[in-house]
């Protein structure tokens, strides 16, 4: 019966996975084939069937989504609390590790966690104080140096000096941000992996703690680990045979960040024991969906090889879209939502996936201008909206004085009269003297350094960042966060903004003193911190999704790189253009123009029942106008698969009728949405769009080669073709 429960909804191959006897073990398949049901009734099936204490297990997914997904499955599984095993991101297991361990890790015990964003800011500060050219040496580029060494688990001591003056330079910053980071207990993402990997290797007591707590790991979206991360696991299994990873190559993203694809090939050497399972029954996709993606994906070289069926008919065609502009296109897509939704369907139902976070902008105004609720993913993530940072930074100042990122986010937000000049002698002096912007601003106030305004300004800013520590003690956490954005000014300061805007940063700052109301932490050992702490690390480390479950029924927008391993009944892919998808940096290099092509495999096998492509012939991006060929990846899909949209029938009538979006047909009724026309000296192009009544008549014109163009009806001469 209660083996029953756990693998009766499994096919053999996935039956076999499961139940095998403890031994490592590689589940190789494709998309939607059921490797990550596998991980979590191996897991159930280790518990229940095994006996096997959830003390005994680890597991690690992709997002922090995906860990609660998979703690809830097996909780439901097994009808127990999953509550002790350890499940979550690597970044949010090396954390759990550094917490539990900072003394072995030599890190001060109220060492704070850093996102990416902090990560640049720290960078900027120190080149400036190191007087770094950052034209020569832009801080991005500068990050994305040390974050690529240290996913090698290189630290600047194992870098030779270098003649090349570049190299150099860059090796003398690494060395100067992980001394500065250090100095200020500051560790950020890459940190977490390469520190756990260390502290762990480096500590022979704990090591063996941990081998013997977890004699079973599990590993989702295997291919996507980079070299720390396997060398983590490594050390966490060696001798024991008992890593259990699932993965496909043909969906590995993440190479331009640091992944290595080779763990797969790597895993096979260094575990000769392991077992190969591997799954061909698809069980998301319709047939023309999974054989449009297999077309696709047969393009790249060097693959392990897969096949996958299903036994799912055919289902509909692939539909695919051609639009003047973006606007069209998310004119489109909205509009085949909102269909959708009347017919009774669900807007969860649906995802619009694209390759770069900036394309969101013209669905969201599309959407909201019909009313439709939707929720971008990734993206700018809760945590990192501009207000949110700066009531944390509040939170962080009031616990750590020496945090001086949060120092300089708030010093002048709200504005306090604090002056570039005040802040500048701040800077100097803590840079000269090695301490914190806090301290210096104490000591040099104390030595009557500023001008009476400026003094009367610090002096209200220290007042009330003491006076918020003081009370802290008393109060509960959310009503600490509550306490901070009151008596901080910020609440009072949004409000004053004008528009929509404020409003919306109000009701976010609010929406925080929620978060932290329901924000639970179930971890054992937390001694050393606070729960404040533990919140903070928490925003710092939340990748935004967790919150998406509270929301009522809404489309989901996100990029291409978070949808891996998620699934919805209609996916609409949209910006299928040259030098957007495949990206422009990657056209020239194979190796970057194959992992887009993994990309796009990923994207297009999210889709259950559904799948709509676009790509507009006309784009603005970054600031420019482009008229980009539609993608090489559409034409490796063939064309019998294939169903051509035709503007007029589809997207001309629903449009029209909407008076919520400015789409209308004018009221002269010449001119249609798509029509053809001639212009005596722009020539040929489309009509995009009709505004205005009467002498005010304005058309929107797409040139084939004068680009677009408003014209006034009553002057403009265009002959319809
Ligand atoms: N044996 C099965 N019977 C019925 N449904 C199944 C079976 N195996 C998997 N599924 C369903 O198929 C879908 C895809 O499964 P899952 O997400 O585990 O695939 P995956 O291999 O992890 O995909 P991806 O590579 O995209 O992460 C899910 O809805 C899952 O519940
Ligand atoms: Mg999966």
């Amino acid at each position: 019966m209660e083996v029953a429960a756990i693998i009766d909804s499994l096919n053999d191959a996935q039956r076999e996975a499961v139940s095998a006897p403890s031994r490592s073990m590689l589940v190789l398949a494709g998309a939607g084939s059921g490797k990550t049901r596998v991980l979590v009734h191996r897991i159930a099936w280790l518990i229940k069937i095994e006996h096997i204490s959830p003390l005994n297990i680890l597991a690690v997914t992709f997002t922090n989504k995906a860990a609660k997904e998979m703690r809830g499955r097996v909780e439901d599984l097994l009808n127990i609390s999953a509550r002790s095993m350890w499940i979550g991101t690597f970044h949010g297991l090396a954390h759990r590790l550094l917490r539990q361990h900072n003394k072995e890790a030599k890190l001060p015990d109220t060492f704070q966690v850093i996102d990416s964003d902090d990560q640049l800011r720290l960078i900027k500060r120190l080149m400036k104080a190191m007087n770094v050219d950052d034209n020569r040496w832009p801080p991005k580029q500068v990050v994305w140096y040390i974050n690529a060494q240290k996913d090698e688990g290189i630290r600047a001591k194992h870098i030779q000096e270098s003649s090349d003056v570049y190299q150099q330079q860059l090796l003398l910053i690494y060395r100067g941000y992980e001394d500065l980071c250090a100095r200020s207990g500051l560790v950020d993402f890459a940190e977490l992996l390469l520190k756990a990997h260390e502290t762990l290797r480096d500590n022979a007591e704990l090591l063996e703690f941990y081998r013997a707590r977890f004699k079973y790991v599990h590993v989702d979206e295997f291919q996507d680990t980079n070299t720390v991360q396997y060398a983590w696991l490594r050390l966490l299994t060696e001798g024991q045979d008992n890593l259990f990873v699932v993965g496909d190559d043909d969906q590995s993203i993440y190479g331009w960040r640091g992944a290595k694809i080779e763990n797969m090939f790597n895993f096979q050497k260094h575990y000769p024991n392991h077992k190969l399972i591997r799954l061909e029954q698809n069980y998301r996709s319709t047939g023309n969906i999974l054989k449009a993606s297999n077309a696709l994906i047969a393009c790249n070289d060097g693959r392990m090889g897969k096949e996958l069926r299903t036994d799912d008919g055919d289902g509909d065609l692939i539909s695919l879209y051609s639009a003047f502009n973006e606007q069209d296109e998310a004119y489109f897509v909205v509009e085949r939502i909102r269909k959708w939704v009347a017919e009774g369907n669900l807007r969860s139902d649906v995802a619009i996936l694209y390759r770069s976070n900036a394309q969101s902008r013209q669905f969201e105004e599309k959407l909201m201008a019909t009313g439709t609720p939707y929720r971008v993913y990734g993206g700018l993530r809760f945590f990192d909206r501009m207000e949110i940072k700066n009531a944390l930074a509040y939170l962080f100042l009031m616990m750590h004085k020496d945090n001086d990122s949060a120092f300089e986010r708030i010093i002048n937000t709200p504005t306090r009269g604090v002056g570039t000049k005040t802040l500048d002698d701040i800077r100097r002096l803590a840079r000269e003297k090695q301490i914190s912007l806090w301290l210096a601003m104490l000591e040099l106030m104390k030595a009557g350094h500023f001008t009476p305004r400026a003094e009367n300004a610090l002096k209200g800013f220290v007042l009330l960042i003491n006076n918020l520590s003081k009370q802290s003690g008393e109060l509960e956490l959310y009503e600490q966060v509550k306490n901070v954005i009151e008596k901080s000014g910020l609440i009072e300061f949004h409000k004053k903004e004008k528009g929509d805007k404020g409003e919306a940063r109000v009701e976010n700052l609010e929406e925080l003193v929620n978060a932290a109301r329901q924000f639970d932490y179930d971890e054992d050992n937390e001694e050393n911190f606070s729960e404040l702490d533990l919140f903070l690390a928490h925003a710092a480390l939340e990748s935004g999704d967790a919150q998406a479950d509270d929301f009522e029924d809404c489309v989901q927008l996100m990029t291409l790189h978070s949808a891996k391993g998620l699934e919805f009944p209609i996916v609409f892919m949209v910006g299928l253009e040259e030098g957007l998808f495949p990206s422009r940096q990657s056209v020239d290099d194979i190796g970057r123009l194959e992992e887009e092509r993994r990309l796009c495999y990923v994207g297009m096998t999210r889709a259950m029942k559904m799948l709509y492509i676009s790509y507009a012939e006309s784009r603005r991006l970054y600031g420019k106008e482009n008229y980009p060929r539609p993608s090489r990846f559409l034409k490796e899909i063939p064309s019998e698969l294939l169903q051509e949209i035709r503007l007029r029938a589809n997207v001309s009538k629903p449009v029209a009728t909407n008076k919520q979006t400015k789409m209308t047909i004018g009221t002269s009724g010449r001119y249609q949405l798509g029509q053809r026309v001639r212009h005596v000296k722009f020539g040929e192009g489309v009509v995009l769009q009709v505004e205005g009544e009467g002498a005010q008549e304005r058309v929107q014109i797409n040139f084939a080669n004068a680009g677009m163009k408003w014209l006034m009806l009553s002057y403009a001469k265009l002959e319809i073709l």
